[in-house]
């Protein structure tokens, strides 16, 4: 590795955004999410890699309370946003949304324009006073999803038209539409071809000036190249969390190594 790749690489970050301590899932009687704790860096991309099942998405989901919407998921312990109590009565899960935005495994657009797609969260977060600050809202978000030059002459046009990958592109756009402070990814690049995984990958690496980048993926390759943090989870327990050079090359948990070098999986 050069120095520069190093640079490019570095952590340059030790603020923590996101606390979790002792967090608990059940669906049910079923105890998906044993006892984690992490912290999340800010201006960070951590990877969230391990097995099918071993609870990724679902505590991803724990971070912006998506779990709520699931009727038998109930969520115990403790995850604070800055020092904020995500959990605490007083939030309110949709304005916490804002901030801790999601992007899923499918592109999922509304079926409205590629426009509106992007200026519903301002609208409905009345983050904006007049027409002219939801266009400079669309415009910047679209640009800094790296979609802008590929739409700017169509923003009337369904985003349902969009190829799959510009779609995962305008639903990251519609993500930081609301100036989050965190960006959560479920396997953001699984419907994508090698080309616009390719472009939605390097677009993380800018995203992360701005924002604490949470990336659930299946493919350690993909952890690699993104991410500076990993954290490797199975059977629900948050085995090993480090410095992803250090997960990769030297981890210190025999499930961790069994599972990078392909023997559990
Ligand atoms: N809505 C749900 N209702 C009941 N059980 C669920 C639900 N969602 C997930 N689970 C269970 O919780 C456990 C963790 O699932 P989760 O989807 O979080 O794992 P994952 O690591 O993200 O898996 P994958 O890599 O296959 O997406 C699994 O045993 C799963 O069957």
């Amino acid at each position: 590795m050069n120095d520069m790749t190093l640079t490019e690489r570095a952590v340059n970050a030790t603020d923590n955004k996101i606390t979790a301590r002792n967090v608990q899932v059940y669906y049910g009687e079923s105890h998906a999410i044993k006892d984690v704790d992490v912290d999340i860096l800010d201006k960070t991309v951590t990877a969230f890699i391990g097995p099918s099942g071993c609870g990724k998405s679902t505590f991803l989901r724990c971070l912006n309370r998506m779990n709520d919407t699931i009727d038998i998921c109930r969520v115990q312990g403790e995850i604070l946003l800055d020092s904020e109590d995500i959990y605490d009565r007083r939030v309110d899960p949709v304005q916490l949304r804002a901030k801790v935005g999601m992007v899923f495994q499918k592109p999922n657009p509304f079926p409205k324009s590629i426009y509106d797609n992007v200026a519903y969260g301002p609208k409905i977060h009345g983050l904006t006073r007049n027409r002219t600050e939801l266009d400079e809202v669309v415009e910047a978000s679209l640009r800094k999803a790296a979609l802008w030059n590929e739409v700017k002459d169509r923003l009337t046009a369904p985003g349902t038209g969009l190829s799959g990958g510009q779609q995962q592109r305008l639903c990251i756009a519609r993500a930081i539409a609301t100036s989050p402070e965190v960006l959560l990814m479920d396997e953001p690049c699984s419907a994508l071809d090698p080309i616009a995984t390719a472009q939605v990958e390097e677009l993380i690496d800018e995203l992360r000036t701005n924002f604490s980048v949470v990336i659930v993926t299946h493919s350690m390759q993909q952890a690699a190249r993104v991410s500076q943090k990993t954290a490797f989870f199975h059977l629900g327990n948050l085995v090993e969390y480090d410095d992803t050079d250090k997960i990769f090359t030297n981890p210190t948990d025999p499930r961790t190594e069994s599972y990078i070098t392909g023997r559990i999986g």
